[in-house]
């Protein structure tokens, strides 16, 4: 067998897909090498099973919420078999069939890179003309004495679950933690969340953090800000963290969602002339170049480590690979937090934009006070804008959001952010009556500029 290709892609998560369909498509022999299952973190353990978890006890809410309609209860047997279905059942069989149809070669199998365009996968060498580095990244663990003495579980265990725990504790306060805190307590589960920051979201605006803490409660989460976990011990059936203030907590499980960090190591990258930064992970430039001939795209990048980030990264390769090179921009891509309400964001923070020497205006909004729909939508309606803007380009730098749907509708922002539309131009925006959308001419108009 001809074991020469024009492009090798390293890891199938969403990058590493985006890249090779965008390849395949153009014409290229390409062979695509996974470890594990092709989808990648996202696929079975992350995005999807999270997002597909947290929708039943979001619509519950929503019945709840709004005047006139009863009834609706969660079912975990049904939201976890929904689940599964939407995890493929942890089975890649379809997409090994689709890749190989296209005309890839699919290597199931640890990849490592042993010199320039060459690399083993499993047990067959292979060389290519390009090399996409697509690995994601792992899961970080704080080194905890007594840590093999709890139940400690990360993304993971937490979203292939079967049975739920009674009680759980979370360690950390970010996205994973919110989003996790959300799923299990609306699932009934008492749960604790530790956090060591004074607010949680610690890299989102101050006021963004503020609401979530506002709002997690009521779904039941019991939140512990400035503490951290000092030890793990086993009392019985129970995972006990004893906290540095003295205090202790308990669960049946910890959930650790402490962070990210690249898969760099022993996959001999050094050996394509790739540099990693101090935090581990693979440098690029705006074309996603890692080395000659060699590109790095998603999580192991470290540059946002989300799937849709992932998959604009693997258009940049693709495309510089193709001869047609675009450079990558990251202004303004949205975040989102899919708490309930919905956390959303898009651009620079003020701190960020302070660290950048810009001159700054900022506006918040409280929807009810402000706009129609959070009245139509639900009864005691919630919902906060916040938005950031040049004062001397006179442009949006930022914006925030927590309010139901926020992650939709947060995209009006970053693409204004994106395009560096004035903010003239975006006063003059007509906005469909009576929408969420509607909040964007109201804080707007409370900007100073
Ligand atoms: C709980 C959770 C929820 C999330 N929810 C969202 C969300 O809603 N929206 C969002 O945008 N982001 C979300 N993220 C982040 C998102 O999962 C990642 O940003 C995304 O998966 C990154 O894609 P990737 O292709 O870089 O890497 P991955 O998805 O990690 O895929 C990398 C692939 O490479 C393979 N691999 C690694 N090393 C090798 C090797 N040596 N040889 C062969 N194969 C290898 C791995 O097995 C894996 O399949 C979430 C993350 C977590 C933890
Ligand atoms: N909806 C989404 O798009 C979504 C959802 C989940 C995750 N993600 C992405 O996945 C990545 C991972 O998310 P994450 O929340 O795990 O990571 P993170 O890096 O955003 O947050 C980790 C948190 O853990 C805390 N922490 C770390 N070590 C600790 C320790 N020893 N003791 C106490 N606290 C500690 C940190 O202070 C931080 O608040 C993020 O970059 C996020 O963007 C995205």
């Amino acid at each position: 067998m001809d074991d020469h290709f024009d492009v090798a892609v390293l890891g199938m998560g969403p990058g590493g897909e985006v890249a090779a369909g965008r390849l395949l498509k153009a014409g290229k022999k390409i062979a695509v090498i996974e470890r594990e299952l092709i989808g990648g973190e996202c696929a079975y353990w992350a995005c999807i099973p999270s997002k597909t978890v947290l929708r039943p006890p979001e619509a519950r809410t929503e019945v709840q919420r709004a005047a006139g309609v009863s009834g609706a209860e969660l079912d975990w047997s049904e939201t976890s078999g929904y689940r599964d279905y939407m995890i493929r059942h942890l089975d890649d069989k379809d997409q090994i069939d689709g890749y190989a149809r296209q005309g890839a070669e699919v290597i199931k199998g640890e990849a490592r890179i042993t010199g320039p365009g060459r690399i083993l996968a499993g047990d067959r060498e292979l060389s290519a003309d390009h090399i996409i580095i697509a690995t994601g990244s792992d899961p970080v663990l704080p080194t905890l004495e007594g840590l093999d003495q709890i139940t400690a579980w990360t993304n993971r265990e937490t979203y292939t679950a079967t049975t739920l725990p009674e009680r759980a504790v979370i360690i950390g306060g970010s996205a994973v933690g919110v989003e996790t805190a959300t799923f299990l307590a609306r699932f009934g589960v008492k749960v604790t969340l530790i956090h060591r920051g004074d607010r949680l979201l610690g890299r989102e605006e101050s006021r963004a953090g503020e609401l979530a803490y506002q709002y997690l409660p009521e779904a039941g989460v019991e939140i512990r800000l400035g503490v951290t976990a000092r030890r793990g011990r086993r009392e019985g059936d129970q995972s006990v963290l004893d906290l540095d203030d003295g205090t202790e907590v308990a669960g049946d499980v910890v959930v650790f969602a402490t962070g990210r960090t690249p898969r760099t190591q022993g996959l001999g990258f050094e050996h394509a002339g790739v540099v990693l930064g101090d935090r581990g992970q693979v440098q690029v430039d705006e074309h996603c170049r890692a080395g000659e001939n060699v590109w790095a795209i998603g999580d192991v990048t470290g540059i946002m480590p989300f799937t849709h980030v992932a998959k604009y990264q693997g258009r940049i390769a693709a495309d510089a690979i193709l001869g047609t090179p675009r450079k990558a921009f990251y202004e303004g891509i949205p975040r989102v937090v899919f708490a309930d309400p919905e956390i959303a964001a898009a651009g620079l923070t003020l701190d960020q934009a302070g660290r950048r020497g810009l001159k700054t205006a900022a506006a918040e909004i409280d929807l009810a006070a402000a706009i129609t729909r959070p009245w139509t939508y639900e009864r005691d309606p919630r919902g906060h804008l916040g938005l950031l803007a040049d004062t001397d380009r006179k442009v949006l730098i930022g914006a925030w959001a927590v309010a139901p749907m926020a992650g939709e509708w947060i995209h009006q922002a970053s693409l204004a952010i994106r395009a560096q539309i004035p903010i003239e131009t975006l006063r003059d925006q007509v906005a469909q009556y009576p929408t969420y959308h509607e909040a964007y001419q109201a804080a707007l108009d409370k900007l100073e500029i």
